[in-house]
């Protein structure tokens, strides 16, 4: 992105530019344009005391291409790369303004999905999963690449204070599922209901009943 140069008539201003272009920069997957694994580790960071303080539920998507290996071996590096950047790009299109889309590395994408009702979990999952196969990559003149995403998807645990890895490694079990059945597909982890009363929650929040008799 280029900067307007204002060095000489707001020195202050042109370099907050310069820091936020950098911040921006280095929270982003340079080749495909979705955030990278550092960034998507603080997301999930913020969402899990969210789901911890609010009960909210939240879905953890990863997302793998699948046989990718054969489009390099077939097509080149460069047609591999045109794949990846299709994918991020088909993959920014599914999601809302509060969730997360990040390049994990690889051929493998994930997403955080703040206040996703696990009714919907299975149906956005798909919308991702279809969202990809309906656009074939062009890498060459006459040459169009058809794509498959298999995807994994895993709630955090409500109320509970969870962590990343294994938060990301339940949802990986459900990715491994999805190969393992044939690819193409999206296998989520039901969500383990728990009932937690309002005083238990009271306690979470470090606010007992007793307290409101003081
Ligand atoms: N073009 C390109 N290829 C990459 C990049 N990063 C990793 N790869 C390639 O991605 C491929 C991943 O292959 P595998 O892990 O075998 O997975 P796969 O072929 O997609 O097979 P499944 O996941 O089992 O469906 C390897 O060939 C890597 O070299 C990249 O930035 N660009």
């Amino acid at each position: 992105m280029a900067l307007p140069d204002t060095r000489q008539s707001d020195p202050a201003g042109w370099l907050q530019a310069v820091v936020d272009g950098l911040c921006e920069l280095s929270s982003r997957d340079a080749l495909t344009g979705p955030a990278n694994r550092r960034q998507f580790e603080l997301a999930m960071a913020r969402e899990i005391d969210r789901v911890a303080r609010a009960g909210e539920p939240a879905l953890v998507l990863m997302i793998d291409i699948d046989h990718f290996k054969r489009v390099n071996d077939t097509h080149g590096h460069s047609a591999g790369d045109q794949v990846l950047r299709a994918v991020g790009q088909a993959l920014h299109e599914c999601i809302r303004p509060m969730d997360t889309v990040a390049r994990m590395g690889g051929e493998e994408f994930a997403m955080i999905l703040p206040n996703c009702p696990p009714a919907f979990g299975q149906t956005v999952a798909e919308r991702v999963r279809n969202k990809v196969q309906m656009r074939p990559v062009n890498v060459a003149p006459g040459t169009d690449i058809a794509v498959t995403v298999s995807i994994g998807g895993a709630y955090a645990p409500q109320w509970v204070r969870s962590s990343a890895p294994l938060w990301i490694e339940r949802a990986d079990q459900q990715l491994y599922r999805a190969k393992q059945e044939g690819r193409n597909r999206a296998c989520l982890e039901m969500p383990p209901v728990s009932h937690v009363s309002a005083e238990e929650k009271g306690l979470l929040f470090g606010h007992s009943q007793f307290q409101d008799l003081e």
